[in-house]
């Protein structure tokens, strides 16, 4: 028996267009009830949510059986930390801030077996291996690993062609908030000159055959990044969708909105 096959992964090799949603509220119900909402992916986010292992674990774990892909944002990047979400079964991972060819390849080692890279030997005391009743395990562990680099600085921009033929990454994700703040233009991720370095950047990663990803929480921002050939793109976050949906019924209620004037996201 094999390591559990990585049907995101899968998904982005055979060119289906994965749609997402951002989990940050750091609660495994919360993660379960999203889990029905039909989205291929929820990304549990430990860098803006308040996510510690245990709660990260926790949330993989009920996102387990469901139809939606778990995919993990880690605080940073770093190899103690990737092995301890690998052995509690993570097999997509979205890393921060990766500006250069050398940090993507440090990343890949980081999620590989040796002779591939440098992933510590322990998965039997882990989910990723049920446990350790997953005999193939160690032999086929790598191939279903699926790591995305997030590209959103100016310096991640420069380097986006040597980033994007590391062999071993699976994808390039922009952080359009991140990238526009290193822009000078904090707080407009929409603006006409972050766009246009969006739409180079993502000609750039379909000339490396890699997979492009973003997110946005507004819809209209979705529909343009789906239009220039995202791969897959989260459009909103839970946490956006309850403030939506707490404040809106309330206004609704009080007669300061019309039903559906907020319906946003
Ligand atoms: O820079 C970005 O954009 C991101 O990395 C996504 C964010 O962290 C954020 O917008 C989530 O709400």
């Amino acid at each position: 028996m094999a390591a559990p096959r990585n049907a995101f992964k899968a998904a982005l090799r055979e060119g289906r267009f994965q749609l997402g949603l951002w989990v940050a509220l750091g609660s495994a119900y919360a993660a379960e009830i999203l889990s029905g909402s039909g989205y291929d992916w929820l990304l549990i986010d430990g860098e803006h949510g308040p996510n510690d292992m245990p709660l990260i674990s926790a949330q993989i774990g009920a996102l387990r059986h469901s139809p939606s892909h778990a995919m993990v944002r880690p605080p940073m990047g770093e190899a103690w930390l990737l092995k301890q979400l690998l052995d509690q079964g993570v097999q997509t991972f979205l890393i921060p801030m990766v500006e250069s060819a050398a940090e993507a390849e440090a990343l890949v080692r980081a999620v590989r077996y040796p002779p591939h890279g440098i992933r510590g030997v322990g998965a039997g005391l882990g989910r990723a291996s049920d446990f350790n009743r997953v005999p193939d395990y160690l032999a086929t562990a790598n191939d279903e690993i699926c790591l995305i680099v997030q590209i959103e600085s100016r310096a991640g921009l420069a380097a986006i062609d040597e980033i994007a033929a590391v062999e071993g990454v699976d994808g390039l994700f922009i952080g359009p908030s991140d990238l526009a703040a290193d822009m000078g233009l904090l707080g407009e991720p929409g603006a006409p000159e972050v766009l246009a370095a969006i739409t180079d950047a993502f000609q750039r990663i379909k000339a490396a055959g890699k997979a492009r990803g973003i997110m946005t929480v507004s819809l209209p921002q979705a529909e343009i990044y789906r239009d220039l050939g995202a791969d897959f793109m989260a459009i909103g976050t839970d946490v956006t969708c309850l403030v939506s949906a707490a404040d809106g019924l309330r206004r609704r209620f009080l007669g300061e909105e019309k039903a559906g004037e907020r319906s946003g996201y």
